[in-house]
C-alpha cells in the first residue's frame, strides 16, 4: 500500500502527474514552490480541488509499468494521470525543438518475436492483455481529449501524435528511419506505453503531453535543445492547470 492518503470528501479526486525523471519533474514545476519527490518517489499535496499526486517513475517502460501500478494499485477514488516529459520526434521540419505535442496513440516497437524480417506483434502468440474486450498487442488509442475532459486539464490547440514507447532509444538516423517508416510515428519516448496500459488496467483516465527535446536518432547537438524542451514544459504546464485554478478561484 502507498502512504497517500487519496480522495476525500474535501477532496473528492486524485490527478497524478508523472515524470520520468526528477530534472523533467523540476522543469514542471518550475513556477510553484513546494516539494518535488526524489527517484522513484512520490509526494502528495492536498489542493483546493483534490490531491494532487507527483510520481518521478523513473526511464524506460520496466520502471513506468512498476512505478505507477503500484502507486494506482494503493489509491482509493477516482483518479486521473497526466505525464508530462520531453521527447525525441521524427522530423524537427514538423515538429520544431520545443514543440508541445499531446499524444492520441502509443505503440511499443520492441513487443512480439522479432526476425530477421523485423517485429511481428503477435509472433508469440500472446497478447498483453485485453482492453474493451480486445487484446492488446503492440498498439494503444488514446482518447486525450476526452480524458483531459474528465480531468479539466486544458489541452486545446495542442498538436496530436502518434508516439513511439522504446527501451533502448534510437541512436542512429538509421534506426530513427527504420521505425519512422515501418510506424509513421511523430515522437519517441521511454514510458508512455506503459503508463497508458497501466491506465487502461486501472480504468484510469491518461493525457501525456510532451515537448520536443531532440531529433530522434542524432548525437548532434545542433538538434538538441533540453533547455527550451524544458522551458517550454513550465510553460505548458501553466496553460493545462489552468481550468482547474480558474474553477477554484470561483
Ligand atoms: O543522452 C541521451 O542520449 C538521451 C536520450 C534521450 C533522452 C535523454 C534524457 O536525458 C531525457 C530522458 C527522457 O526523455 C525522453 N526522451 C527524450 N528524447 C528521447 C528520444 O529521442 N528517444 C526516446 N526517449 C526520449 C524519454 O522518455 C526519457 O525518459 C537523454
Amino acid at each position: 500500500m502507498t502512504n497517500i492518503t487519496g480522495p476525500d470528501s474535501d477532496h473528492p479526486s486524485t490527478l497524478v502527474v508523472v515524470t520520468a525523471t526528477v530534472m523533467e519533474m523540476r522543469a514542471v514545476f518550475a513556477h510553484w514552490d513546494g516539494e518535488i519527490p526524489e527517484e522513484l518517489g512520490w509526494v502528495e499535496r492536498r489542493e483546493s480541488w483534490g490531491s494532487l499526486v507527483l510520481l518521478v517513475c523513473g526511464v524506460g517502460p520496466v520502471n513506468a509499468g512498476i512505478s505507477l501500478g503500484h502507486l494506482l494499485g494503493g489509491l482509493p477514488g477516482p483518479v486521473g494521470v497526466l505525464n508530462l516529459g520531453v521527447a525525441g520526434a521524427f522530423c524537427l521540419e514538423t515538429l520544431p525543438l520545443g514543440k508541445a505535442v499531446l499524444v492520441d496513440e502509443e505503440i511499443w516497437p520492441e513487443y512480439g518475436l522479432l526476425t530477421a524480417s523485423g517485429i511481428d506483434p503477435k509472433g508469440i502468440g500472446l497478447s498483453l492483455g485485453k482492453a474493451e474486450e480486445y487484446p492488446v498487442w503492440d498498439r494503444l488509442k488514446l482518447e486525450p481529449e476526452v480524458d483531459a475532459e474528465n480531468m479539466k486539464l486544458d489541452v486545446a490547440g495542442l498538436s496530436k501524435v502518434s508516439s513511439l514507447t522504446v527501451s533502448g532509444v534510437s541512436g542512429t538516423a538509421e534506426r530513427a528511419e527504420e521505425l519512422r517508416t515501418r510506424y509513421a510515428a511523430d515522437v519517441e519516448n521511454m514510458e508512455g506505453f506503459a503508463l497508458a496500459w497501466a491506465c487502461r488496467r486501472f480504468k484510469a483516465p491518461f493525457v501525456q503531453v510532451r515537448t520536443i527535446s531532440n531529433l530522434v536518432g542524432s548525437r548532434d547537438a545542433k538538434h538538441w535543445d533540453l533547455p527550451g524542451a524544458k522551458r517550454r514544459l513550465a510553460e505548458i504546464t501553466r496553460v493545462i492547470f489552468q481550468r482547474i485554478d480558474m474553477e477554484c478561484r470561483q
